[in-house]
């Protein structure tokens, strides 16, 4: 019996030993934490660590924030019962600047999103626009750049010895090949005759101050060139037509992102439904500037995304709705009666208050006979000229105005977002002239 007792003792005492040596054994040994291998730094929570500014501003952390507009029954053709919009990731209101009147003045100022949506890590950067004094100053240069080999070519011209039969041919020819039409060619070389014909053009000072009242005289000082973007009470409508490749898309973000520079809201409507890729162009200068863009399916009915987008601008308190429309049918009467269309079916909710016609300037007098077409299915209230920094004829703007007799409102200056420019007859006729010797 007592060696049973002294069996279990010496049992009991070898079992605590190991169970002691065991336990140290665990507690030596390093936690590690699940899913981490190696024992570097955290770079997770290092403070200042990269990953955490890669997460508020790279382009694959913000998933694009987009609503689809519920069903609705439009006023004809199924209006409204397609279109889907996409809200702005962030609604930017950067500088406060009055750019589309031409005011050279005013700064840019960097100010709270309007209507922030989505948490800050998910928001997409919001474009600033350039300031306007600068932006201005620049283009000013650029139309100079590209425009004053003509104001020169006349110049040298009207300043020579002697202004015979021969000189006046080569006037002549010199604002045919800018483009400036033969009815205004005739109008400005009866004009400079005359006033040349008893004392002749006088120093190049006078030459120069002569070609400029002349040529301002043709380009006009006294018609109305403001864009009608605010009304009260509703949104502004601003139909955006034109041919295809002329520049509709871009020139409607450039609009949106002046406007949206200058506190206002906006509504992109992406009726131009012949091309999916227009509507995400499109959208993609709304996502950059803050505005919303309403757009329908693939070929569906452009008129009911238009009505869409214009009482999206309605109940959303929207200052400014635009309307980018397709350039290119199977038919150019199929185009025309689409316009038509548009106009009419918008038209019930409200007037549209800018027609825009899109004119790409390096087509030179192919622009004036789509203007004519144009004018023939729509009012026009404007004319947008845009690639005038890729052609030296900017005579053009006088050719569209004569015979459209609407203004040319804004011009384009490139490809980048701030290349549009109010039209002012004064700094355009400067530029053509270059700069005095
Ligand atoms: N150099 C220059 N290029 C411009 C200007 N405006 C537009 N563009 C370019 O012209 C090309 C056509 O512009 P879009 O805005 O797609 O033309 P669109 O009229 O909408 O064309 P569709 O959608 O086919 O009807 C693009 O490459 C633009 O970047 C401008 O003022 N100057």
């Amino acid at each position: 019996m007592e060696l049973l007792i002294l069996i279990v003792v010496l049992a009991v005492v070898v079992v605590a030993t190991a169970g002691l040596a065991v336990g140290s054994a665990v507690r030596r040994r390093p936690r590690r934490r699940p899913g981490v291998t190696g024992s570097g730094p955290d770079l997770l929570t290092r403070p200042g660590a990269d990953s955490a500014d890669l997460t508020l501003t790279g382009p694959d952390t913000g998933a694009p924030t987009s609503a689809t507009a519920p069903p609705d029954s439009g006023p004809e053709a199924g209006a409204g019962a397609d279109a889907d919009v996409a809200q702005p990731a962030a609604a930017g209101s950067p500088p406060s600047a009055d750019l589309l009147s031409g005011a050279s003045g005013g700064g840019a100022t960097t100010a709270e999103p309007a209507t922030p949506v989505g948490p800050p890590q998910q928001r997409p950067p919001t474009d600033v626009p350039e300031p306007a004094a600068g932006r201005l100053v620049r283009l000013r240069l650029r139309l100079s750049r590209s425009q004053n080999a003509l104001g020169r070519g006349l110049l040298s011209l009207l300043s020579g010895d002697r202004l015979d039969e021969e000189t006046w041919e080569d006037v002549e020819a010199t604002l045919l090949g800018a483009d400036v039409g033969v009815a205004a060619t005739t109008e400005l070389v009866a004009a400079l005759r005359e006033r040349t014909r008893v004392l002749g053009a006088g120093t190049p000072a006078q030459a120069r101050q002569m070609l400029r009242d002349e040529l301002l005289a043709q380009v006009g000082t006294s018609m109305d060139r403001t864009l009608l973007t605010a009304v009260p009470d509703r949104p502004a409508v601003v139909l955006v037509v034109g041919v295809n490749g002329t520049g509709k898309t871009t020139t409607c973000g450039k609009i949106a992102r002046l406007l949206v520079a200058d506190g206002r809201s906006v509504v992109l409507g992406a009726a131009d439904t012949f091309r999916a890729a227009a509507a995400d162009q499109l959208q993609t200068w709304g996502e950059r500037v803050g505005a919303r863009t309403v757009r329908g399916a693939e070929g569906g009915d452009p008129a009911s995304v238009a009505f869409d987008a214009v009482r999206t601008g309605i109940t959303s308190g929207a200052d400014t709705v635009l309307i980018d429309t397709a350039g290119r049918l199977h038919t150019k009467a199929g185009l025309m009666d689409e316009l038509t269309k548009i106009k009419r079916v918008v038209g019930k909710q409200g007037p549209v208050d800018e027609v825009l016609l899109v004119l790409d300037a390096t087509t030179g007098q192919n622009a004036v006979v789509q203007a004519r077409v144009f004018t023939e299915a729509v009012d026009l209230t404007g004319v947008v000229l845009t690639k005038l920094d890729g052609t030296a004829k900017g005579g053009i703007v006088i050719a569209v105005q004569r015979e459209l007799g609407v203004p040319v409102k804004l011009i384009g200056l490139g490809e980048g977002p701030d290349d549009l420019a109010p039209f002012e007859p004064e700094a355009f006729v400067d530029a053509l002239l270059g700069d005095p010797a």
